[in-house]
């Protein structure tokens, strides 16, 4: 395998995806890199949270739901009977927009996904916790109240919760759909700041209406149309140069 190969955590090939009788993605191509963050735009029912709702298999959970083609995932093909979900969705956690802490202490949120995995010891379980807060950029704000509530924390801190959570099981791809429409601009910059710090350890995607942000935060953007992939690449490159015209219509804020 060459270096670039060892990049691609996701390779994904004509993907196509119906509700029903309604195609909601259609032949989606697109790599997805590791220590990398992909934004994924478009207007408002293109299908952006149903793609990356389909990188984890999200998606099955709704009835109805028919895909065709292949999301190659480390090279294995998350479709095939071999992949597990629940390993597949351990090693590609979820960020929803709004924070969803389980009604438990800060301590149980955390440690909630490797409990479930059998950790039992308590230097480990500790050790864990204080990793995954550390690396949500938490663990200075919520070390003295571990055994409070999630919901007393303010909306910004529960979804770094939420980011701890997912990386306490260890995943190696954290997708973020819509994480920070539900804060304020001061949650927001933080959850950016460290979206930015946990690209050196993970693959991430994220939806996101704001360009801005987008183009603040990402490596690569896709945009979406109509449950069309238009056009991917380099972010820079797609904001200042983008080879197709409905591209720049979008970003110009033509439409959407
Ligand atoms: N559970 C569902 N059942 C049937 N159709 C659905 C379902 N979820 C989404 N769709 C349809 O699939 C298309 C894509 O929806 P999706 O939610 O992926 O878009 P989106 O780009 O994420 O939109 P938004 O920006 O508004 O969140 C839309 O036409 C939507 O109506």
């Amino acid at each position: 395998m060459t270096n670039y190969e060892n990049k691609i955590v996701y390779d994904v090939k004509g993907l196509n995806l119906w509700y029903g009788n309604d195609q909601a993605l259609k032949d989606i191509n697109i790599k997805i890199n590791k220590n990398e963050v992909t934004a994924i735009i478009g207007p408002s029912g293109c299908g952006k949270s149903t793609f990356i709702k389909t990188l984890n298999r999200m998606i099955e959970n709704i009835p109805g739901v028919r895909t065709t083609g292949e999301i190659m995932y480390h090279g294995i093909n998350i479709f095939d009977k071999t992949m597990r979900v629940e390993e597949l969705r351990t090693r590609v956690g979820m960020v929803f927009q709004k924070p969803n802490p389980f009604p438990k202490s800060i301590y149980e949120n955390v440690l909630y996904g490797p409990k479930i995995h059998g950790v039992k010891d308590k230097q480990m379980l500790q050790e864990i916790l204080e990793t995954s807060l550390k690396s949500a950029a938490l663990w200075d704000e919520v070390k003295d109240r571990l055994h409070d509530n999630a919901y007393g924390l303010s909306g910004g801190q529960q979804q770094r919760l939420c980011i701890a959570r997912a990386l306490a099981v260890q995943p190696d791809v954290i997708l973020m759909d819509e994480p920070t429409s539900a804060l304020d601009p001061i949650a927001t910059a933080k959850i950016e700041e460290l979206i930015d710090s946990l690209k050196s350890d993970y693959s991430i995607s994220i939806v996101t209406h704001s360009m801005q942000q987008a183009g603040r935060i990402s490596d690569k953007t896709a945009f979406f149309l109509m449950g069309e992939l238009v056009e991917f690449g380099n972010t820079e490159m797609i904001f200042s140069n983008p080879r197709d015209k409905r591209t720049e219509d979008y970003i110009t804020g033509r439409f959407g």
